[in-house]
Parts: C-alpha cells; sequence; structure tokens
C-alpha cells in the first residue's frame, strides 16, 4: 500500500505526531486511517467489522490522552487494529496474525501503548481498575480508560469490575462502545436496557444541549456536574451504570471526532468513575462490512471491491459443519436436545439450527459460566442439554464444570470446538488445555475424534451417556472421512488397535491420530486410536506395555496434566514399567500462526514424530 495513498497517515508513527496535528487534519487522518485498515485486512485475513467502528474513537482517544502514560485497554482487542496502526506498527501490518509478525490482539510484549494483553472479552475494567489504584496510591495523575463493547459488557466479570469499581473513587473512565452487536446481534436484557437510553431522544437532545453548555465552561467542576445529574434525574430513569456509582455520560455519536474529542478531553477532567456511552456502528465506512457485521467481524483475504466472495466447495465438511448437521438430525429426533452457546453461534457451526429449532437454542450471550450452570438447570429437568463452546472459552467456565455439572453428574454434553491449536488468533484462543483440566474431573466422559466419522459417532454416544460428556474437536477439517463411515458402536473407554506392529506403540488422541498413522507405516509400528483421554483403556494400555520396546503417546495438547499423563498413571497404578515418550504441547504459550506451522513447530506433524521416536530408540534422526 503506496505511502503516498495515506500522506496524513504516513506522518504518524506515534501518538504523539497525531496530538501535534492541526484539529482540521483530524477527520481526513480518520478518512485515510480506515481506508488503510480495510485494505491491509483484505491482504492478512483478521478481525475486520469492529476495528471499523472504533476509527474515530481511536483517533480521539490518543488525541486527548497522552498516551502511553495514560493507560488504554482495549476489550477482547480485536477492534484494536486501528490503535496499533497509530502506535508505530502501520508498517509491520502485513505481518498481521502470521508466525513472527503482529498479534491479532493487544499484547503487552508487543508495545508499551498495548498495557494489557486482551483476547479473551470482558477483562478490560479489571484490569484498568487495578491500574487506576495503583495511579492512586502513586498519587500519579495518570488516566486509564477501558474501552469495552457492548457485548464483552454481557459478562459476569464485567459487572463484577463495575460493581467495584462503582464504589471506589478511582480515576477511572469506561467507554462502552455500543454498537447493538456482538458477533451476532447482542442479547438480553442489558442490550434492551442501553436501547431504552439510546430511544431517549428528549434526553439525548436536551443532552446535546446541556453538553455545549459544559463545554463552554471551564473545565466542568462539581457544580455544574451535580447540577446535571439532578437534571438527569429529572428527565430520565438513572441508567444502570449510575446506580452502580459512575457518572454516566452520553450516549455520544461515536464517529463524530468534533463531539467526541471535546467530550473525552471534559471527562479526562472529572475525577471518580467516569461512564462514557459511546455509540457507534460495526462495519462503519465500509458498505459490506456495515451491512453485514457479523459475515465481516472476522474475515479471511479478499478484494475490498468485490467484498467477501463465496468460497469454492471444500471436498470435506469442518469439525464444526459435523457437529452443525448433527445437532440438526439429532434435535429433530429428541425433542429433548437443547443447544447453548455463549455468543458463538455462527462460529459453533449453529446457525442453521438455531433457525430450525428456536425455541430450544439459546445464545446467552458472552457468558460462559452461565452458559453451562444453565444447561445444568435444563439437565435436571430431563432435557438433553448441549453446550457448543470453544476449548479457550471454557476455561471461563471451569468451576461450573467441576461444582454444578460433574459433582452432580448431571446429563449435560459439551461439544467442545476449537481444541488444540487455533493457528493466527495465538495463545490467547489456543485450546491447548482441556484434555488436561477435563480427564482430572470425576464422573466426567471425555473423547477425541480421530475424524470427522468418529466426531459423530462420539457426538451420538456423549448425547446417550447419562452422566456429562464431552466431545473435543479441533479448529477446520480433519483427515476427511465421510461421517456415513461413522463407526456403528464406541464402546466407553475403549480405544481401537488401527495396526500391531514391531518396537514401538503409538497411543494417540484425536487429532493426533493422523499424523501418528504416517508414522506408525514408516516405522512399522503399532497405532492405537485412544478415543477416550477418561476413561482411558487401561488393558489396551498394558497390551502395548506388554509387548513393545517404546510407547509413544500423542496429544494436540499440554503435556503437563494431559491424555499421555494419564498413560503414564495407569502403567504406574499397575507396576509397570515401560519406556514412555510423550509428545504434546510443551509447556509453553505457542505464538500465532498457521496450525500447520505451529504444529510443525511443537514437533506434532509427522516429521517431527517420527524424529522424536528415532532420537529416542537412539537410531540416526535421518
Ligand atoms: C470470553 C470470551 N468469549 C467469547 C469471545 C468471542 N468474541 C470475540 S469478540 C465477541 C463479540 C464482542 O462484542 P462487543 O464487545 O460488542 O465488540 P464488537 O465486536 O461489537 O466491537 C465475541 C463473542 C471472546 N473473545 N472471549
Ligand atoms: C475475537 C474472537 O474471540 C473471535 O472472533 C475469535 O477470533 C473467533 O475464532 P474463530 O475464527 O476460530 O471462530
Ligand atoms: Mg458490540
Amino acid at each position: 500500500m503506496p505511502g503516498s495513498d495515506y500522506p496524513l497517515l504516513q506522518q504518524i508513527d506515534d501518538p504523539a505526531a497525531l496530538r501535534a496535528l492541526p484539529e482540521g487534519e483530524l477527520a481526513p487522518l480518520a478518512a485515510e486511517l480506515r481506508a488503510f485498515l480495510i485494505d491491509s485486512v483484505a491482504r492478512t485475513g483478521g478481525h475486520l467489522a469492529a476495528g471499523l467502528g472504533t476509527v474515530e474513537l481511536t483517533v480521539a482517544l490518543h488525541r486527548v490522552f497522552e498516551t502511553p502514560e495514560d493507560r488504554l485497554v482495549w476489550d477482547v482487542g480485536h477492534q484494536s487494529y486501528p490503535h496499533k496502526i497509530l502506535t508505530g506498527r502501520r508498517e509491520a501490518m502485513p505481518t498481521l496474525r502470521q508466525h513472527g509478525g503482529l498479534a491479532g490482539f493487544p499484547k503487552r510484549d508487543e508495545s508499551p501503548f498495548d498495557t494489557f494483553g486482551t483476547g479473551h472479552s470482558s477483562t478490560s475494567i479489571s484490569a484498568a481498575l487495578g491500574m487506576a489504584l495503583a495511579a492512586r496510591r502513586e498519587e500519579d495523575p495518570r488516566q486509564v480508560v477501558a474501552i469495552i463493547g457492548d457485548g464483552a459488557l454481557t459478562a459476569g466479570m464485567a459487572f463484577e469490575a463495575l460493581n467495584h469499581a462503582g464504589g471506589m473513587d478511582a480515576n477511572l473512565l469506561v467507554i462502552l462502545n455500543d454498537n447493538d452487536m456482538s458477533i451476532s446481534p447482542n442479547v438480553g436484557g442489558l442490550s434492551s436496557h442501553l436501547a431504552r437510553i439510546l430511544s431517549g431522544r428528549l434526553y439525548a437532545g436536551m443532552r446535546e444541549g446541556g453538553k455545549k453548555v459544559l463545554s463552554l465552561m471551564p473545565p466542568v467542576h462539581e457544580l455544574a456536574r451535580r447540577a446535571e445529574e439532578h437534571f438527569k434525574g429529572m428527565v430520565v430513569p438513572g441508567t444502570l451504570f449510575e446506580e452502580l456509582g459512575f457518572n454516566y455520560i452520553g450516549p455520544v455519536d461515536g464517529h463524530d471526532l468534533s463531539t467526541l474529542v471535546p467530550t473525552l478531553d471534559n471527562v479526562r477532567q472529572l475525577e471518580g468513575p467516569q461512564f462514557l456511552h459511546v455509540v457507534t456502528r460495526k462495519g462503519k465506512g465500509y458498505e459490506p462490512a456495515e451491512d453485514a457485521p457479523t459475515r465481516y467481524h472476522g474475515v479471511g483475504r479478499f478484494d475490498p471491491a468485490q467484498g467477501q466472495t463465496p468460497s469454492a466447495p471444500a471436498p470435506s465438511p469442518t469439525y464444526t459443519e459435523v457437529f452443525g448437521d448433527w445437532l440438526m438430525e439429532t434435535a429433530a429426533a429428541d425433542e429433548r436436545v437443547h443447544a447453548i452457546t455463549p455468543a458463538m453461534g455462527e462460529g459453533s457451526g449453529l446457525v442453521a439450527y438455531a433457525e430450525q429449532f428456536p425455541e430450544r437454542y439459546y445464545d446467552v450471550g458472552i457468558a460462559e459460566q452461565h452458559a453451562v450452570t444453565m444447561a445444568g438447570g435444563l439437565a435436571c429437568e430431563g432435557a438433553k442439554p448441549v453446550v457448543a463452546i470453544y476449548s479457550t472459552f471454557l476455561q471461563r467456565a471451569y468451576d461450573q464444570v467441576i461444582h454444578d455439572i460433574a459433582l452432580q453428574d448431571l446429563d449435560v454434553l459439551f461439544a467442545i470446538d476449537r481444541g488444540g491449536l487455533v493457528g493466527p488468533d495465538g495463545p490467547t484462543h489456543a485450546g491447548s488445555f482441556d484434555l488436561a483440566y477435563l480427564r482430572c474431573l470425576p464422573n466426567l466422559v471425555v473423547m477425541a475424534p480421530a475424524d470427522e466419522a468418529e466426531s459423530h459417532a462420539m457426538l451420538t454416544a456423549g448425547l446417550a451417556h447419562p452422566g456429562p460428556a464431552a466431545v473435543r474437536y479441533p479448529r477446520g477439517r480433519g483427515p476427511g472421512r465421510p461421517v456415513a463411515d461413522a463407526p456403528a458402536e464406541l464402546p466407553l473407554g475403549r480405544a481401537e488397535v488401527r495396526r500391531r506392529g514391531q518396537r514401538v506403540a503409538l497411543l494417540a488422541f484425536g487429532s493426533m491420530v493422523a499424523p501418528a498413522t504416517e508414522v506408525a507405516e514408516e516405522l512399522d509400528a503399532t497405532l492405537v486410536n485412544m478415543r477416550f483421554a477418561k476413561p482411558l483403556d487401561e488393558a489396551a494400555i498394558l497390551e502395548a506395555a506388554a509387548g513393545h520396546e517404546l510407547l509413544v503417546t500423542l496429544e494436540e495438547g499440554a503435556v503437563m496434566g494431559g491424555a499421555g499423563s494419564g498413560i503414564l498413571e495407569t502403567l504406574a497404578r499397575h507396576g509397570r514399567l515401560a519406556p514412555v515418550l510423550q509428545l504434546g504441547l510443551p509447556d509453553r504459550f505457542q505464538e500465532q500462526g498457521s496450525r500447520e506451522e505451529l504444529l510443525a513447530e511443537a514437533g506434532l506433524d509427522a516429521a517431527g514424530i517420527r524424529t522424536a521416536i528415532r532420537e529416542r530408540l537412539g537410531e540416526s534422526a535421518a
């Protein structure tokens, strides 16, 4: 993208340069920033619609606040590309979400302007309050701002922070970026409350007038604030945020710099917890994204002139599609089936199901804890709830899985998508820990399919199982085994011996069966598709130990405490000694890149597995 297309943006290598611009150049700068963002994300893929909605807000924030001394904390961070572009990373945008390149979310070790690492939603207010309390203790005048979306505000953690912050006198500004969208349209009572505030046009009109008066005065002082407070109380019911102890300001147009800059200037001088309600449009300024913000939430590479075009028909369904199809046929046959998603309906493959079974579909918002425990309530009443959830986001509801579901042995099925490495979203979104954090739970059955057919069969088996069960499958496509080929039976806790060989036994879980198959053929090794991370097939493990020089466990998950550790525990419990090589994700976070790059880096592709085995056998790795 030649710099000449972006003459103003080319001058901005840090926010100080932005703050030095004449005021009249802010709007043209925002226009260039938006055009650059579209062009850049169209080349790399990534999150687009949210960032389009924060272009003006980002310009205004870096204009008014002395960043990075003043702290900005972006919630989720998928909307932070304009922030990254204005804070010295414009030229690095072609490396976005690629191996060794820019992260797709704010990252502390990437820039001093990225004050807190995000990716999972609803953490910004907590982190910002921590920073604000530290500033107060140091008697430092630096400001702290959390920018949170209306979707992210539906999570309990956001309200834990609002509740606490509202009772403190720390200088904290919470900016609600309200575009009435999560990935799908936002849901719940909060969304309705926000809509009611916006619809209070009388209030908005008066506020407009009121603000003009306030903005003409010297920096807003306590008397004016109290007068405004009283005035608001007279005209419209207090917002939820005022009831929690915040000084609520807004709603203001989040795309109008002539409003945003003076408003932020005023608010910056106020003491105590402030809540600025900003109204934006997700996808703003790029018509295809404005018309379809869900579709342009996350994009692959595309031609901006054409917009996203339908991709060519794929050779086989993704694991997500296998799940979505399975759910449709299962719900049609069994009216006890209900599906629950914490705001990830599209990514979890639930679009068709939601249309066909709206009365048995629940998008609970970004509320994983609530999703899991509500499923428990449904199960208590004889329903068959299916919680469709990304592995990484299930981490948010770990106690609910333990305390509300496993302990009570409730009949809930967890369809865990994005199990293992996810690729461009990087470490915040990798499903690296689910095998480790689930297999240790009593009563829970944990399955990992080797292919699409097995995934279908495991979902059926999990639903039929009278207690809690989990099926974890990776992002994207598998080996391509047709679902019609699904095993008729899947006996609980029974592995599948796929081949018998010499010297080495490969005990593979889930997605690792495919590369292990290639290596087993080359080495004439035994290959066992373990299928269950819990309960393990102890007989298969003991038989493998008895007849081979080396056992190799393979999982696309953390080695520490993972499924392979369960095999070690089995051998120990039976007093068996056997050489074991554990292959899986090492004890570090994997940065972003393609899934293939990351698997190879972790030694979990066929080449890596072969090399590790040969080295352990003392043979040349060649
Ligand atoms: C804990 C958690 N759950 C789910 C997600 C997936 N997710 C990413 S962005 C998003 C929607 C966020 O909506 P909002 O905060 O309103 O931001 P917008 O995209 O509208 O700007 C969701 C559900 C996540 N990142 N973290
Ligand atoms: C920002 C966020 O958390 C989601 O948009 C996530 O990136 C979706 O991941 P998938 O692309 O795997 O559905
Ligand atoms: Mg939103």
